[in-house]
């Protein structure tokens, strides 16, 4: 059974604050989640698998380590995922880039696809799927599905925020992918909005409301 990770690292739980408060701008709202996506993705890829080689330095031969394999593959849900991209990114540069397009219905609340572009070698990558928010886990889900459905099978998740309901949602849907947040609330409202939350991650990522 996978594991969910609460990242609670002071830098994260510091950020974390500020995205909550109803005040932060929409530039400094795009900012912190850049940053908070950088160090919760430092710490998922605490286990990349290495490899011994050989460097010659100014002074003699080392033998060190570099990271083995493929790199990693990342995944962000649209929109919101879009916003956790340039923060991986400035860390793991050689990163892939898919991207799959799920909204969630205001009326159903259930998860409606728009895309699906994944990098041809998908299935030879780790693949980290990125989205801010863990509201219901029903967009979660389908896009591990998704994803599942190509071929893929060494799958992680990381959002932001999540709710309990949402934890275990993946979990029961997915049990072989870990799931890595900075924060667990409490629960969900009548909108199936994450209280306390921070709101629309997506409007005020890109400050449509
Ligand atoms: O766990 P769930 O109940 O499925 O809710 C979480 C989803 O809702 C938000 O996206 P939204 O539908 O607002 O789309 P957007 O990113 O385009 O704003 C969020 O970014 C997640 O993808
Ligand atoms: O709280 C929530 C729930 C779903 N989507 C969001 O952006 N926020
Ligand atoms: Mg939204």
């Amino acid at each position: 059974m996978a594991s969910a990770h609460v990242l609670d690292h002071p830098l994260l739980q510091h950020k974390v604050s500020m995205i909550r408060d109803k005040n932060t701008g929409t530039k400094e709202f795009r900012e912190l989640v850049k940053e908070i996506a950088m160090l919760m993705v430092y710490e998922v890829t605490r286990d990349m698998p290495l490899k011994e080689v050989e460097v010659e330095t100014p002074i003699t031969m080392a033998r060190t380590k570099v990271i083995a394999g493929k790199m990693v593959g990342i995944v962000p849900i649209l929109r919101a995922g879009l916003g956790m991209v340039e923060g991986v990114l400035n860390l793991i540069p050689g990163a892939k880039v898919g991207h799959i397009g799920l909204y969630r219905d205001p009326e159903t609340l259930e998860p409606v696809e728009y895309y699906c572009k994944l990098p041809v070698d998908a299935q030879e990558r780790e693949l980290i799927v990125l989205d801010p928010m863990l509201a219901t886990g029903g967009s979660a889900s389908d896009a591990i599905t998704l994803i599942k459905k190509r071929g893929c099978s060494n799958i992680k998740l990381v959002n932001i925020i999540a709710s309990p309901e949402g934890i275990e949602a993946v979990r029961k849907a997915h049990p072989d992918v870990d799931v890595y947040v900075a924060a667990v609330d409490e629960g969900l409202n009548d909108h199936a909005y994450i209280v306390p939350g921070l709101g629309d991650a997506g409007d005020r990522l890109f400050g449509t409301k």
